[in-house]
């Protein structure tokens, strides 16, 4: 029997066309870049625009990084988000304090994973995600290194395309992918053809 397709999300979305685009292509959530030294980063009034347009099965993902609790939560709030992904170095605390209020995605560099992914693993409303050490910057990790370490339920980012995201889901089986950079045309607008593609690479790799 063969594995079960990963969730899809589809990130640095910053306009309501793109959004609607990605979720007709198929996204399962989408990903809204609030912090402050992204590219991509687009205010909480898109966000929520964008959000109301793609029908209630699509979820909605804040991404942040560097910022402190109040912004997370004000951010979250006014874009209306559905779950909330944090980047950086951040205390066990702060992780739980964002996970009473939504369900998180905690991003761990390969280097983080040894002290940091048992702490997540198990806990409920907490996911992992594993990324570069660079988010949003398009380097693939190296998915072989990782395979007997990668945690089951673990998600995956970090430079991955439509031409290589079959690859990594055959070696590490992730619950989810993520990617940003190889989607565009250029920073912060998507290629609607990349991103269909990369769609279409997932369900193709598990089918
Ligand atoms: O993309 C950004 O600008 C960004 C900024 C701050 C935090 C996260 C960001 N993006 C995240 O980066 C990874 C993968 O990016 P890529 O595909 O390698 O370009 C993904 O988790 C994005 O959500």
């Amino acid at each position: 029997m063969s594995d079960p397709t990963p969730r899809i999300k589809i990130c640095g979305t910053t306009s309501i066309q793109d959004a609607v685009h990605a979720a007709q292509a198929g996204a399962d959530a989408l990903g809204f870049i609030f912090a402050p030294i992204s590219k991509r980063r687009v205010s909480a009034a898109v966000a929520r625009e964008a959000g109301l347009g793609v029908g209630p099965t699509v979820a909605r993902v804040g991404v942040f990084l560097d910022q402190n609790l109040d912004e997370v939560l004000r951010l979250s709030e006014a874009a209306r988000v559905s779950a909330v992904q944090l980047h950086g170095p951040l205390s066990g605390g702060f992780v739980r304090a964002v996970a009473d209020f939504y369900p998180v995605l905690r991003v761990l560099r390969p280097a983080d994973l040894a002290a940091e992914g048992p702490l997540w693993q198990a806990v409920p409303g907490v996911t992992l995600m594993l990324d570069a050490p660079q988010p949003g910057g398009g380097v693939p990790l190296d998915w072989d290194r990782l395979q007997d370490t990668f945690p089951p339920g673990t998600w995956l980012a970090g430079g991955l395309g439509p031409w290589n995201v079959a690859g990594a889901i055959r070696v590490l089986r992730p619950a989810g992918v993520d990617a940003v950079s190889h989607l565009e045309a250029r920073p912060g607008v998507k290629d609607p053809a990349k991103v269909a593609d990369f769609i279409a690479a997932v369900r193709g790799a598990s089918a």
